[in-house]
C-alpha cells in the first residue's frame, strides 16, 4: 500500500507473568494508510491496549517487525524514534493527561516549545488549535475549571500541535457521558472528514467504533476481522 504510514509485520507480543506467557497480540500483520479512520475493537483483554502501545510506538514486539513510515522501529535510536514519533503521531488519551498547573492554551502551547517553535507563531497555532475544538473562550482555564469534554478537547488540540499525520485516540470518551462524549468524536470525525488525518481509535463501544471508516477486531490477541466499515455513520444522523 503507497500510503501505508504503520505496517505491522507477523507482530506478537508476550507478557511475562512469573513462569507464564500471556500472548497479547498473536501474529498480526496490517496495515494503516493515510487518510483512513481506523477502530480497533474488541473485548477486554483481548489485546486492543497492546496493539495501540504498538500502533504509537511506544513498545516493541516481542518478534515481528513495525514500520513507521517505512522505518522500521527496531533499528532506530530511541532518540531518533521519539523524534519522528513525535512529528507523526499525536496521542489522545482516556485521562487526557493534561497538566494541572497549566492553562488550556499552556498546555497546548506546551509540545511547540519542546519543538523550540518561536513564541509568537506557537501561541497564534495554540490559539487556532482551540478555537477548532470550540474553546476560544476557555483559553485561561485550568484543567480543574473545565468540564471532562472540554478536557478532552484540550488534549486533542494539544495532540494535534506539531501537525501529525496520525491521531491515535485510546477510548477518548471512556471517561465522558454520552452527549459529552459524542462532542469529542464529532471533532475527531470532522479532523477526519474535513482536514484529512488519519485516525486510529481504540475502543470497545460499538456506537463509538460506527464513525470509523474502517474496524479491526480482535479477540484473545489475534486479529479476527479487517475491512471497510460498510454501516459507517456521522454526527449528523
Ligand atoms: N504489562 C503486562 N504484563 C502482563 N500481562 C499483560 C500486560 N499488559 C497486558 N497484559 C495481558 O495481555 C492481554 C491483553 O491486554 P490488553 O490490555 O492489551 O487488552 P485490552 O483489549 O486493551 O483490554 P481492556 O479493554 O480491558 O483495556 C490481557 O490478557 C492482559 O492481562
Amino acid at each position: 500500500m503507497e500510503n501505508t504510514l504503520i505496517a505491522f509485520q507477523n507482530v506478537w507480543k508476550t507478557y511475562q507473568m512469573g513462569e507464564f506467557q500471556v500472548n497479547a497480540l498473536k501474529n498480526v500483520s496490517v496495515k494503516l494508510g493515510k487518510g483512513e479512520f481506523t477502530a480497533i475493537i474488541g473485548p477486554s483483554g483481548s489485546g486492543k491496549s497492546t496493539m495501540m502501545n504498538l500502533v504509537g510506538c511506544l513498545d516493541i514486539p516481542s518478534r515481528g517487525k513495525i514500520f513507521l513510515k517505512g522505518r522500521d522501529i527496531s533499528r532506530l535510536q530511541e532518540s531518533d524514534l521519539a523524534a519522528l514519533r513525535g512529528r507523526t503521531i499525536g496521542f489522545v488519551f482516556q485521562q487526557y493527561n493534561l497538566i494541572p498547573g497549566m492553562t488550556a492554551l499552556e498546555n497546548v502551547l506546551l509540545p511547540l516549545e519542546i519543538q523550540e517553535i518561536e513564541d509568537r507563531t506557537a501561541e497564534k497555532k495554540a490559539k487556532e488549535l482551540l478555537e477548532l475544538v470550540g474553546l476560544s473562550d476557555k483559553m485561561q482555564n485550568k484543567p480543574a475549571q473545565l468540564s471532562g469534554g472540554q478536557q478532552q478537547r484540550v488534549s486533542i488540540a494539544r495532540a494535534l500541535a506539531c501537525n501529525p499525520e496520525i491521531v491515535l485516540a485510546d477510548e477518548p470518551t471512556g471517561a465522558l457521558d454520552s452527549i459529552t462524549g459524542k462532542e469529542v468524536i464529532s471533532i475527531l470525525y470532522r479532523l477526519w472528514k474535513e482536514k484529512g488525518k488519519t485516525v486510529v481509535m481504540v475502543t470497545h463501544d460499538m456506537h463509538l467504533a460506527g464513525f470509523a471508516s474502517r474496524h479491526i477486531r480482535l479477540k484473545d490477541g489475534e486479529m479476527i476481522s479487517d475491512g471497510p466499515n460498510k454501516a459507517q455513520i456521522s454526527p449528523e444522523t
